[in-house]
């Protein structure tokens, strides 16, 4: 069962392509990480998929069907929360707008955040935890998150990825921290200069390239970018 397929996917703003011909396949349950250079597309890649930009060609299906955005959960880079609310209005909210609603799922991230503290007083990596406990919760088919670790301290990026890596959803997720991607994914989607150049698992991926990781195909590929499939 594919997870997410796009085919054909392109969004230009006015006279210029941001994403072109992007064709994707994930199976259910895959791992998978997304990532390119800057200015690459990810996150229009991203916004497609979760339904927040409507894509100029092609379309996406998500388990089979048209997007749906209640079967998608998206932590985007501005963490949209309603910043004067505490931690604890979050999590009712969350209970209130998502039939399928798991709070322990979410407090398995929130250890160390006041319940009671308000969304706008929290620091950068504290408002992403709380961000990222929402979508957890939510127990979405397809989770999607973009930069999910760029503000966070070594230790609650190993908390976030060993949470990431212990739901059992199909997950796509940019970063630009190969480390914790190859340790965590088994996908790779390589987006170069607006179009997809690799797509695959990361065990077909390295039996059809030279290079011996994840981390070394995708520094190959950053050093030297010619389309590579
Ligand atoms: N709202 C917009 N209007 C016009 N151009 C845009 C808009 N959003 C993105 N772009 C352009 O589309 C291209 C892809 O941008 P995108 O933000 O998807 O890249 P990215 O891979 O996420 O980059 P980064 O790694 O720097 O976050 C860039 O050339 C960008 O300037």
């Amino acid at each position: 069962m594919k997870a997410l397929e796009t085919s054909g996917l392109g969004k230009r703003y006015r006279r210029r392509w941001a994403l072109q011909d992007s064709t994707i396949e994930l199976p259910a349950g895959a791992m998978a990480a997304l990532v390119g250079p800057n200015g690459a597309g990810k996150t229009t890649l991203l916004n497609l998929v979760t339904g927040l930009l409507t894509p100029t060609t092609g379309r996406v299906r998500v388990f089979g069907r048209p997007l749906e955005v209640t079967k998608v959960a998206f932590v985007g880079q501005d963490k949209p929360l309603y910043r004067r609310w505490s931690v604890n209005d979050m999590l009712r909210f969350g209970a209130a707008t998502n039939s399928r609603w798991d709070r322990g799922r979410a407090e398995s991230l929130l250890h160390d955040i006041p319940y009671g503290e308000r969304v706008d007083r929290l620091s950068g990596g504290q408002r992403t935890l709380v961000a990222l406990a929402l979508a957890v919760g939510k127990r979405a088919d397809l989770l999607v998150l973009d930069e999910p670790l760029a503000e966070l301290d070594p230790l609650a990026r190993v908390q976030v990825m060993g949470v990431v890596r212990g739901l059992e959803t199909t997950v796509l997720l940019s970063s630009h921290i190969l480390a914790d991607l190859a340790e965590v994914c088994d996908h790779l989607i390589l987006l170069g200069a607006g179009r997809v150049r690799l797509c695959g698992s990361f065990t077909d991926l390295l039996n059809s390239h030279p290079a011996a990781t994840m981390e070394d195909l995708v520094l190959d590929y950053l050093r030297n970018p010619e389309p590579a499939r």
